[in-house]
């Protein structure tokens, strides 16, 4: 594509969902790589302690409890959740003040996630969802990257099924992506980026 220097005209946050192994991961590196200073993810805010290595405003905003608290009744946040003793959520106004700099911002999202962006309008995005050809393809993917244990392999499958009849609710999406060829499905997904048609 001749795309690789212009930005979209549309840069609105690109919501990514689908089930884990999907290929989410993959298609937005290829992205990235295809390219460079076109897109961000963005940096979540958590209350879980740095690691060695990570720094402040790379890898997470850090900030106490209390703190993330005020912020969530402030409606600071677009999504959060509390996971294992600490919360991770994604700040409305890093996505804007990213996307003012003109970057396009591409976040990872649960289905559940996007309903409740989706009832509450709290962001203006173009929502994509990547579906696996079949389930059976999507557990030789997972099987292929991990060296995850049967019982969480299994349990992965049957949140992949659950999240692929939520996702089902019409209109939730703007693009659904089956992504069976890895190529085909990139190029899918950067032409609807760019407002181009795949016919
Ligand atoms: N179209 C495809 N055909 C075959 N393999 C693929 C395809 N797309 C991705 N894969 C492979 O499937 C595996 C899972 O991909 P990836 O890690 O990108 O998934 P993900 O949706 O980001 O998962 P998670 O949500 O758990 O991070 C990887 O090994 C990747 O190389």
């Amino acid at each position: 594509m001749n795309s690789s220097k212009s930005q979209p005209n549309d840069v609105r946050p690109i919501i990514i969902s689908g089930p884990s192994g999907v290929g989410k991961g993959t298609l937005i590196q290829m992205l990235e790589n295809a390219h460079p200073g076109t897109f961000t993810r963005t940096v979540s805010h958590t209350t879980r302690q740095p690691r060695d290595a990570e720094a402040e405003g790379s890898t997470y905003f850090y900030v106490s409890k209390p703190e993330f608290q005020s912020l969530i009744s402030q409606n600071a946040f677009i999504e959060y959740t509390y996971f294992s003793g600490n919360y991770y959520g994604t700040s409305r106004r890093t996505v804007a003040y990213q996307t003012a700099e003109g970057l396009v911002v591409v976040l990872e999202i649960d289905v559940e996630g996007v309903k409740q962006l989706r009832e509450t309008a709290i962001i203006d995005a173009r929502y994509v969802l990547i579906e696996p050809p079949s389930l059976d393809e999507l557990e030789a993917r997972l099987r292929q990257r991990s060296t995850k244990t049967e019982v969480s392999i299994e349990k992965k499958l049957g949140q992949a099924r659950c999240e692929l009849e939520q996702a089902e609710t019409s209109g939730l999406y703007d693009m659904v992506l089956v992504n069976e060829d890895l190529d085909a499905s990139y190029k899918k997904l950067e032409a609807f980026i760019w407002g181009l048609s795949t016919d």
